[in-house]
């Protein structure tokens, strides 16, 4: 009989599925027969975390995986540099947050706009959080005003939090209730101390910053879903800082920039990056003040890494 489950761990060599086994979730271990490493030359890892599969179970209680179904969506990244081709990271992603803080470290716009483009590229519904509002003095709240009506006006939501504030955490909470979250940010914005509050049982060592990121280096690290006690699970991905665009030609870059579509359709050329050709509607938008001038510079920035590649 064919059971189906949720990959939550994987070394490489087997996988950990969750599964509903007489109305509680049980656990796992699979593998993965061998016909199916070859389908997709282009992937380091033909299943990954967060990949929804059909499944046998052995004589030993072992398990087999029979059928990968089709991906809603996922996050992928370059292999390390002694592999080819790209590893997905997770699959199958509810929302993702993306994580800045107010002050130490202050908002880093490149970094926000670089990872809102790749989830609208890979169809990734994604919200902002604004944390550390408890640093925030009187003359922040231009800042933080101006922030917020930005993003809003693009369309992300955006959240304002503090580990002080419970109301904000409490919230946050509920929107992550039986949906799989991924949190992403730069280093120290208050990653680890959020999904501590969520989910106390991780227990993750707050400011562990250089360990962390060594054993992403050294070794081939893929993603974990931690279950939430309240239902959902969030994503535990030590390589996500890396993770970049992957398959983004330079035309197409101004189609994940929300408030570029109406004006691009008015460009001369339909393959028009909208940094130097003439005709162009998007720059002639930005020049009459309806592109933030961040915005744009984002825009021009990514566009710069996409031709340099
Ligand atoms: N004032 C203030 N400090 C915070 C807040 N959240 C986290 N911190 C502090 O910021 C520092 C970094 O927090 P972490 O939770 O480790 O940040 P991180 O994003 O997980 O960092 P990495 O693991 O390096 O990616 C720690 O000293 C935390 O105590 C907050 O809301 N307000
Ligand atoms: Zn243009």
């Amino acid at each position: 009989m064919a059971h189906r489950g949720r990959v939550v761990e994987s070394t490489g060599s087997w996988y950990e599925i969750a599964y509903e086994k007489n109305d509680h979730t049980a656990t796992i271990k699979c593998r993965l027969p061998g016909r199916f490493r070859l389908e997709d030359h282009h992937l380091t890892n033909p299943i990954a975390v967060g990949d929804v599969v059909q499944f046998e179970i052995n004589e030993d209680q072992s398990g087999s995986i029979e059928v990968i179904e089709d991906r809603e969506n996922y996050l992928i990244r370059k292999s390390t540099h002694h592999q080819e081709g790209n590893q997905i990271l997770v699959a199958n992603i509810d929302r993702a947050y993306v994580v800045q803080s107010l002050k130490k470290p202050r908002i880093k716009p490149g970094f926000l706009d670089r990872f809102l483009v790749t989830c609208e590229a890979y169809q990734v519904p994604v919200h902002i959080i604004l944390n550390k509002l408890d640093l925030a003095n009187e003359s922040d709240q231009g800042t933080i005003d101006k922030f917020r009506n930005l993003y809003s006006s693009l369309g992300y939501k955006v959240l304002l939090t503090s580990i002080k504030n419970e109301a904000a955490l409490e919230k946050l909470k509920q929107d992550l209730k039986d949906n799989t979250s991924v949190f992403i940010g730069p280093s120290g914005v208050g990653k680890t101390s959020l999904m501590n509050y969520i989910e106390p049982s991780i227990n993750r060592k707050v400011g562990a910053i250089s360990s962390y990121n060594e054993k992403g280096k050294h070794t081939t690290t893929f993603a974990k879903l931690l279950p939430l006690h309240f239902g959902g699970y969030l994503v535990d991905t030590p390589g996500i800082r890396e993770f970049g665009l992957v398959n983004i030609e330079p035309w197409e870059l101004s189609l994940f920039f929300p408030e570029m579509l109406e004006y691009r359709q008015q460009c001369k050329f339909n393959n028009c990056t909208h940094s130097h050709e003439p005709g162009c509607g998007v720059m002639q938008a930005f020049e009459e003040g309806y592109i933030h001038p961040d915005r744009y510079d984002s825009y021009l920035n990514i566009l710069d890494s996409l031709e340099n590649k």
